[in-house]
């Protein structure tokens, strides 16, 4: 699909407008570098004509080291226009990168379970950096490169008007064949970069998951399946470069076709118009000279052929729209929150329910156990808390207040979540129990530590807080990788609190600090608990069982566990850990 003149508009002007003195400096390099390209066969003729007529050797000296200060001066711009170039593409690249970032991040859980990690790297990585020459050369070079061809015809005007016809023509014929050129490759680059993303997409899925690939005998499975991505993307590239190529060839032939022209229109008018040999000269460098910009306007449609693929994919990502709409409300208090769910139902997908009529209350410091066998519900309903998606129908309210009314920003503060899958970052401890906030000082860091019990291990550490943990969290057992979210939940102070239980065993010794965590965590705080053990159902206050996505008890826990016809007594009796499994 051919990007359209606005997308490119809307680009341009989002990265380029706040950098515009750069851009500008850039534009007055670059016509420095065409007036020189225009005066420097000038003063070539002057010189030949100068040795014809046998004029002074002062003077032809001069004339060349004229020429020679302004060739140096030539290389000398563009240099400088090099250096600029390469700052604009950077900060205009870098700017997009992270908004790019910023929007994958904002977009909904949906969005990501579509796409791969690896293939929104090459989005927010590769097609970016594809695009660091359309920022930083390539409109600048095209009206640069338009502005030379224009001088030039001018000037050969100037010589005489039969040269600047013939070459006028010969240059909007040329302009014509390029223009259909144009647009031919781009399908093809976007494929190759589709087929770079999903090659990508590939790679990253496996490696994370290579303990189970190795373990469980796939890894001849898997590199079929990255021969198969790789060879589908050579293909996709081969094809693309082909397209190109055959572009390519079709302009060296226009070009070397004007150089004929000239010479023959040189010797033409030298035996009958009586020009000098130095305009001979000159017309054909400026036909020369012509040549280039024609070659350049080519090779910055190529580029842009290139990177079309790239911008369309850049652009339809950051057009997909947020389907969470962020509130504008800030005034949850800062302690323990009251929760409650109006029938709220939700699905992932059109027809098939997943959370049906859930009623629930919670009033500010209460814990509710959640209970339900596996698929039943549970994480979907603590993830629409978070909103990581909205339900489809009820409401969900965060004392008093619909949470779609708060700002992600107050209700991600005010609500804190620990999931089963820790996610351990490659930085410091600190960094990983902060997540980078500055403002939390190392006074708090070990006092959390402290009171989740992670001392022992906090003095095991070489450098303290600043020990690099390993990626993945791998160099942490089970425990301390959900000890250490706990910490980071712990840190944000939330007024409520949802932990998804880890349901693999642990021995006795870890099991008893997380309890003693989970004690010190939901203190003074709502909490809701996503239970597999016995110990933590007990310090529910309300228990919820799910079945199918419909909630098939609900009630005070002390009450459920004296009626013996309550579904909560039947698994307490079968024992929860194996009603559960
Ligand atoms: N991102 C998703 N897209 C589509 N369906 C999903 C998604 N996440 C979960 N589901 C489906 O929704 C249903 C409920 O899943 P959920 O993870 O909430 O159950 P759960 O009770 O928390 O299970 P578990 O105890 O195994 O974590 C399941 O059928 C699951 O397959």
């Amino acid at each position: 699909m051919p990007v359209s003149l606005d997308t490119y508009r809307r680009l341009l002007l989002t990265y380029l407008k706040p950098q515009w003195p750069r851009v500008l400096v850039l534009i007055l390099l670059l016509a420095g570098t065409i007036s020189i390209s225009l005066i420097n066969p000038q003063i070539l003729r002057a010189f030949v004509d100068g040795a014809g007529s046998q004029s002074a050797l002062s003077n032809l000296i001069v004339i060349a080291l004229f020429f020679l200060i302004l060739s140096v001066l030539r290389q000398v711009i563009a240099i400088a226009e090099a250096y600029v170039a390469t700052d604009v593409a950077l900060l205009a690249t870098n700017a997009l990168r992270a908004d790019l970032t910023l929007h994958c991040l904002q977009l909904d859980s949906t969005f990501h379970t579509i796409h791969a990690p690896g293939e929104l790297i090459e989005r927010v990585d590769g097609d970016v950096s594809a695009l660091s020459n359309f920022f930083s050369r390539m409109v600048i070079t095209l009206f640069g490169n338009l502005f030379l061809l224009l001088g030039v015809l001018v000037l050969l005007f100037l010589v005489d008007w039969r040269v600047g016809l013939t070459l006028t023509i010969f240059a909007a014929c040329a302009f014509l064949v390029i223009n259909r050129l144009r647009g031919l490759a781009t399908p093809h680059w976007e494929a190759e970069r589709q087929a770079s993303a999903e090659l990508f997409g590939f790679l990253e899925e496996r490696l994370a998951g290579t303990e189970d690939v190795r373990s469980s005998g796939a890894t001849l499975y898997m590199l079929q399946g990255l021969s198969r991505h790789a060879r589908k993307h050579l293909h996709k590239l081969r094809l693309a470069i082909m397209v190109n190529f055959s572009t390519w060839g079709t302009v060296t032939l226009v070009n070397a076709l004007g150089r004929v022209i000239s010479l023959l229109l040189g010797a033409y008018l030298y035996w009958y118009a009586g020009i000098s040999s130095g305009t001979v000269l000159l017309i054909f460098i400026y036909t020369n000279t012509m040549t280039t910009p024609i070659e350049q306007i080519v090779n910055q449609l190529r580029e842009l052929q290139q990177s079309a693929g790239s911008i369309q994919r850049v652009a339809t990502l950051l057009e997909v729209p947020r389907t969470i709409v962020d509130g504008s409300r800030t005034d949850l208090p800062a302690s323990a929150l009251a929760v409650a769910f109006e029938d709220v139902s939700f699905s992932y997908a059109e027809n098939v329910p997943v959370l049906q009529h859930i009623q629930l209350q919670l009033a500010p410091g209460s814990v509710l156990g959640l209970l339900g066998r596996t698929g039943s519900g549970k994480s979907t309903l603590t993830k629409l808390l978070a909103r990581l998606y909205d339900p489809i129908a009820g409401t969900i309210c965060l004392n008093g207040i619909d949470i779609r009314t708060l700002s992600l920003d107050t209700l991600h503060e005010r609500v804190g979540i620990v999931t089963q899958e820790v996610h351990i970052l490659h930085t410091s401890v600190r960094n990983n129990l902060t997540l980078f906030d500055s403002a939390i000082k190392d006074t708090q860091v070990l006092v959390a530590l402290e009171a989740l019990g992670l001392h022992r291990w906090y003095q095991s550490l070489a450098d303290g807080l600043d020990t690099v943990l390993a990626p993945g969290g791998s160099g942490l057992s089970a425990g301390e990788a959900q000890l250490l979210a706990f910490a980071r939940v712990f840190l944000r102070d939330p007024g409520l609190v949802i932990l998804d239980e880890a349901s693999s065993r642990l021995d006795p010794a870890t099991e008893r600090l997380l309890e003693q965590a989970i004690d010190k965590l939901l203190e003074g705080r709502t909490g809701i608990i996503i239970a597999h053990r016995l110990s933590t159902v007990q310090r529910a206050d309300h228990i919820m069982i799910l079945e199918q996505g419909e909630c098939s008890e609900y009630g005070l826990r002390q009450e459920l566990v004296r009626d013996p016809a309550s579904r909560f007594a039947q698994l307490l009796r079968i024992g929860l850990e194996e009603a559960l499994a």
